[in-house]
């Protein structure tokens, strides 16, 4: 039977941990986000109140539930402020060693009936499980980006994730608003598992110079109306996102065609991921996106 959630804890305030603070307050949950700095919850903050305006102005919420979600939503720089949540997901960075750093020294100060759920994108829900103190009550809620306007999170169970975790999981999600898809536990579930080997193939077809950024994405756009282009979704996702999806990939699955393009690798090393530093595949810091390629 599902446990009613009234108070949310999200760990890291990156794209995904603010949307989901978004999404949550807005459905009338109380919620604490935590990071590891203030300078990033402050910014994490103003980013929500920007969606949450260009909403209002779309008249797509009123002013009054704008006011109201941001009253619901406070920020933490401690995971002790996140120990009386019903439910913690954790929006961190895709590494492993993170995440279960971050598990281990949540589970010390979480109420033991809260339920712990990641937003990891591809690494094995058992696993991470197996690093908190109740992998019956551990699941994969996989939001999607931009999290306000995306319709599907997906569901994952580890092995031991019980049938109330489960049910919650399931409740909070369409109290979001949002349509569920249930994946089994393999690397990178369902979404990532078709997209990403879809976007390092784009990565490739660049790499081989078959095409530039702008021929790649003007392609997939206007020759398969995907709403982005592969490189500007790339970007728009975060490089170093896809390289760790990748990686999953190609380590879980050990098949040598998900393996990742070393100009992707190389984008990463030099720092260039994307919208979030400004310069990937296009360079953000003029008025409008310049292809680098
Ligand atoms: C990597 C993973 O683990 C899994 C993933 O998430 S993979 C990535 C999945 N996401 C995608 O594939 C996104 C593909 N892109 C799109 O669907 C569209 O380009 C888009 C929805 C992002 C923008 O659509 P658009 O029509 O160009 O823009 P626009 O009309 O301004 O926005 C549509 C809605 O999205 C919202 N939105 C757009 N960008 C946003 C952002 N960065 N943050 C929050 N909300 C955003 C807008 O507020 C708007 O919401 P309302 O309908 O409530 O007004
Ligand atoms: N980007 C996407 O399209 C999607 C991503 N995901 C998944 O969501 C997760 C987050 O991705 P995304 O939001 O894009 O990443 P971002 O890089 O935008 O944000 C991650 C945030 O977590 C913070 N952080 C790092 N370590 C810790 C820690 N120990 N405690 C608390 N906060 C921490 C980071 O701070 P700092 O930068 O200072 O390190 C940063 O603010 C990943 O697991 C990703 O795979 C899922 C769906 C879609």
């Amino acid at each position: 039977m599902a446990v009613t959630i009234k108070k949310v804890g999200v760990i890291g305030s990156g794209q995904m941990g603010h949307g989901i603070a978004h999404v949550a307050a807005l459905a009338g949950l109380d919620v604490v986000l935590n990071d590891v700095s203030d300078e990033r919850l402050k910014s994490a903050m103003a980013t929500i109140n920007g969606h949450l305006s260009r909403q209002v102005a779309k008249q797509v919420i009123t002013e009054d539930a704008r006011k109201k979600a941001l009253e619901r939503i406070t920020s933490s720089e401690t995971l002790d402020g996140l120990s009386d949540c019903d439910l913690v997901i954790e929006t961190a960075v895709e590494k492993e060693e993170v995440k279960r750093k971050i598990f281990h020294e949540l589970c010390a100060v979480l109420k033991p009936e809260a339920i712990v759920a990641t937003n990891s994108s591809s690494i094995s829900i058992t696993r991470l499980a197996a690093s908190t103190d109740r992998p019956e009550r551990f699941i994969g809620i996989h939001f999607m980006n931009p999290v306000p306007a995306m319709e599907l999170v997906e569901l994952i169970r580890g092995i031991a994730t019980d049938d109330m975790t489960f049910d919650t999981a399931k409740e909070f999600v369409g109290k979001l608003g949002k349509q569920v898809a249930v994946s089994e536990d393999f690397p990178a579930f369902i979404v990532n598992r078709i997209l990403l080997p879809m976007i390092n193939e784009a990565i490739y077809t660049l790499y081989e110079g078959v095409g530039n950024v702008e021929a790649i994405d003007a392609a997939m756009k206007l020759g398969a109306h995907h709403p982005m282009g592969p490189l500007e979704l790339a970007d728009f996702i975060g490089l170093d996102t896809c390289l760790s999806i990748m990686q999953v990939l190609h380590e879980g699955l050990a098949d040598s065609k998900y393996r990742p393009c070393p100009l992707l690798v190389k984008y990463v090393e030099a720092g260039w991921l994307g919208r979030k530093t400004q310069r990937g595949f296009y360079d953000y810091r003029g008025d409008k996106p310049v292809p680098t390629r």
